[in-house]
């Protein structure tokens, strides 16, 4: 029974003057979020750092807030664990997808409610059914005996999502699940979402995708450090008075739109890197490339396209079967990042946490560690050393300078990314390789980083960037190169091309 206040049944959930402190940072000062009723999906919005990941952390259990209330239905809740949320029907996805990959999918939907464990007295079959129910609550058509392992990102989210439900989730978070998907999968995560929603579930998601939050959400709630600024419902803003509202100024005009093509890079301008015949056995095949000075190529394609594969070869990071590679003119055999980086080449990883960052360093160690110009060891420099550069960069990517001696683990998601690309900003390098350069950072870092690249290939690096959004590389680059299948099928100049076009080249369909 919910409570009834003047006359009215209490919202589903109000979160009021939450506050939350880590150390010396205020996370969360004045937080406050309102859902009316279930059957709504509700944007949570704000530039890296301002407190989404806390608020969501202590609506669903994960962090302890220090004051302000958490109602439900008109009662106040405190969770201790997840568990206690999930307990009251909040459950959340969180960004970094936690299946078990060599469990099947059904024992994936199941976990932690106890109905595969078989001392218990649950049969395997009752268990295979129950989770076939919920997957088909969801319309995802997939075998529930499938290990998680084979299952594309998409539907390794799907099923959690599946969980989530499973354990009857009133409330379900979604933090930045469209961050590892590429536009056509968003299209199906969204399906999924419309038909949670008809079925009256609320939904609480994040995204820093501006155009795609604007087709999902009914109301929004904008976070600026800390402080709910905004809330209403969708149709009350325009991006524009979003940024605003996320800034708390008008956005800067100008930074974004407006393709590096127009630099423009000729077939006179010398070649960087050259790549042929690539083969990486099961998803690489005869891939080419001659990147030039000052040029930006971007890759495109569906997941498992061997996008990020064809990254990792050139860096050393992975083996590969055959091909040739030559940086300005010169043998270079792929051995390594140490290798690598001694021939000037950099990497910005997909998967900042694992490969790009040391996480117990400071967030200025992080930045300078590659900047050892000649010696091709990975390791921090003296202090002070190129600290002008790294306060140029560091502030150009909205970095606060306090920061420099904070610890990486302790960033926010986007702002960690930021120190990932930022780094490789300082050292310049010839050649640069950037896997999702701006997964996770909000819309104005977006518009930053963009700019810094434009401005490190004006200079006479040569970028080949993979990214998921087809926008981003169409902002951002000079060409690209669409692959299925682990092939190059299309090699187009931005200039003249479009998202339909590499969407339908992506997907295997002839133009
Ligand atoms: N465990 C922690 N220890 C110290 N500081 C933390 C911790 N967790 C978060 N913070 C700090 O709290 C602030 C808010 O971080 P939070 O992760 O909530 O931001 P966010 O809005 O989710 O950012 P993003 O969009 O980048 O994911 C940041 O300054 C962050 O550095």
């Amino acid at each position: 029974m919910s409570v009834v206040v003047d006359g009215h049944p209490a919202p589903l959930l109000r979160l009021e003057g939450v506050q939350k402190t880590f150390g010396p940072t205020r996370a969360l000062k004045d937080a406050n979020l309102t859902i009316p009723t279930g059957g709504v999906v509700h944007v949570l919005i704000g530039e890296n750092g301002s407190g989404k990941s806390t608020l969501l952390g202590v609506l669903s259990g994960q962090i302890r807030h220090d004051a302000g209330t958490v109602s439900l239905e008109g009662r106040p809740v405190r969770f201790g664990s997840p568990v206690a949320a999930l307990r009251h029907g909040v459950a959340m996805v969180s960004q970094e997808i936690a299946v078990a990959p060599d469990l099947s999918v059904a024992e994936n939907v199941l976990l932690g409610r106890g109905q595969v464990r078989r001392w218990a007295g649950i049969s395997r079959s009752a268990s295979r059914s129950k989770a076939q129910g919920v997957l088909e609550r969801l319309d995802f058509d997939v075998d529930p005996d499938c290990p998680v392992r084979r299952l594309r990102p998409d539907q390794r989210q799907m099923v959690e999502i599946a969980r989530a439900l499973t354990a009857e989730a009133r409330i379900l978070i979604l933090d930045e699940p469209t961050s590892s998907l590429t536009d056509d999968e968003v299209g199906s995560l969204f399906a999924t979402v419309r038909r949670l929603k008809a079925q009256g579930v609320a939904i609480i998601f994040v995204s820093h995708r501006m155009q795609e939050l604007f087709e999902i959400a009914d109301d929004i709630t904008v976070l600026r450090d800390g402080v709910t600024v905004a809330e209403g419902s969708a149709a009350s803003f325009t991006p524009e008075s979003l940024v605003s509202a996320m800034l708390g100024e008008d956005p800067p005009a100008g930074r974004e739109g407006g393709s590096a093509a127009s630099a423009g890079v000729g077939s006179d301008d010398p070649v960087a890197l050259r790549v042929s015949g690539l083969v990486v056995p099961g998803s690489v095949e005869d891939f080419r490339l001659d990147l030039r000075r000052g040029e930006i190529v971007g890759l495109a394609g569906l997941v498992g396209a061997g996008r990020s594969e064809v990254l990792e070869s050139i860096f050393g990071a992975r083996g590969h079967a055959a091909g040739t590679f030559e940086i300005h003119g010169k043998p270079y055999v792929p051995h390594g990042p140490r290798r690598a980086i001694a021939h000037g080449i950099g990497f910005v990883p997909a998967d900042r946490k694992a490969d790009g960052l040391v996480l117990g360093m400071s967030v200025g160690a992080n930045m300078t560690m590659v900047d050892t110009h000649d010696a091709p060891r990975l390791a921090p420099p003296a202090r002070g050393r190129g600290a002008a550069t790294v306060a140029r960069v560091a502030a150009s990517l909205r970095l606060n300078p306090q920061l420099a001696e904070t610890g990486t683990a302790r960033l926010s998601g986007g702002n960690q990314q930021k120190v990932a690309v930022a780094k490789w900003l300082v050292r310049r390098p010839g050649v640069l390789l950037l896997d999702e350069p701006t997964r996770g950072v909000d819309v104005m870092a977006k518009a930053d980083i963009h700019q810094e690249l434009r401005a490190i290939a004006a200079a006479g690096s040569a970028l080949l960037v993979n990214s998921s959004e087809i926008d981003e590389l169409l902002t951002l680059c000079h060409r690209v190169l669409v692959m299925f299948r682990g092939r190059v099928v299309a090699d187009l100049a931005v200039p003249d091309t479009d998202d339909s076009e590499i969407l339908k080249l992506a997907g295997g369909q002839p133009c």
